[in-house]
């Protein structure tokens, strides 16, 4: 008999020669998500990582094709910081990419600076802002994102998501805070694993020989659990992986032919 709920479909995993074809693809990759989104909705609706992320999104800049008035931008993570802080996930993508294009300032949903003192709140704001974006348009128990762009680090992290931390088991909230993150700065809020996994679309992406270790890991021993591993979004939802090929030299798993 058929299952009511497919199991969720294996991650395609795309290798380009170097880090610029990478990005022009991401970018045929991402016009074509927001045409789908646009056409049906009116609205694309897209999560932010920081780290490298923001300047991979280079080709996006000056296409035509980028319906920027139309985007609705939120923060995979973000570091509790002020906006123009150095550390701030936000200050980034304004640097590499808003200050470039048309996207509307109330369309760039970032954290309320005046809640710095309480990160319980701040994460309650946050979710609420998803709620006002999601739930009363979409009425889901949780937000389905057209396309959550995510970044990965050295110990097998995604967004604020750490190894062995307790918020990989949080299964309620939108948006949680931790305090203690390894990588610094220690105070972030970040999307938790049910967001992730109810979204249409997460490509992780990932360049460099720096990568390849932790890469095979993520991709080809799932089992053992690390964060990148545990995004696997429900039915209809689906992984991609943009990589170059340095940083998948050691991935066994099958590489797709990208084709548009
Ligand atoms: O705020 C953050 O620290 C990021 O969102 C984080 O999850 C990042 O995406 C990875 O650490 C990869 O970072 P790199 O792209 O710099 O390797």
């Amino acid at each position: 008999m058929a299952s009511l709920h497919p199991p969720p479909s294996p991650p395609i995993l795309y290798s380009f020669e170097s880090p610029n074809e990478l990005s022009e693809n991401l970018a045929a990759f991402i016009v074509r998500a927001q045409k789908e989104a646009v056409d049906k909705k009116g609205r694309f609706t897209v999560a932010l990582s920081g780290g490298s992320l923001p300047k991979q999104l280079n080709k996006l800049i000056d296409n035509p094709a980028v319906k920027w008035d139309k985007w609705q931008v939120f923060f995979a993570d973000e570091r509790c910081v002020p906006l123009d802080h150095e550390d701030s996930n936000y200050n980034l993508c304004r640097k590499e990419l808003f200050s470039k294009v048309s996207i509307p300032k109330q369309n760039i949903h970032h954290i309320d600076v005046s809640l710095l003192d309480d990160l319980e709140e701040l994460a309650d704001a946050y979710e609420k802002a998803l709620i006002s974006e999601f739930a009363q348009k979409d009425s889901a128990r949780f937000p389905v994102f057209d396309l959550i762009l995510l970044g990965i680090g050295p110990d097998g992290h995604t967004c604020s998501l750490f190894p062995e931390h307790p918020l990989l088991t949080e299964e309620d909230r939108w948006v949680a805070y931790i305090e203690d993150s390894p990588k610094p700065p220690p105070k972030r809020i970040t999307l938790t694993f049910p967001v992730l996994n109810h979204a249409l679309r997460v490509v992780f992406i990932a360049a460099g020989e720096g990568k390849a270790d932790i890469l095979s890991t993520i991709i080809d021993n799932p089992q053992a659990g690390l964060p990148a591993s545990r995004v696997t979004p429900s039915h209809p939802g689906q992984v991609y992986w943009y990589v170059d090929n340095a940083a998948s030299a050691k991935v066994k798993y099958h590489k797709s032919e990208f084709k548009l």
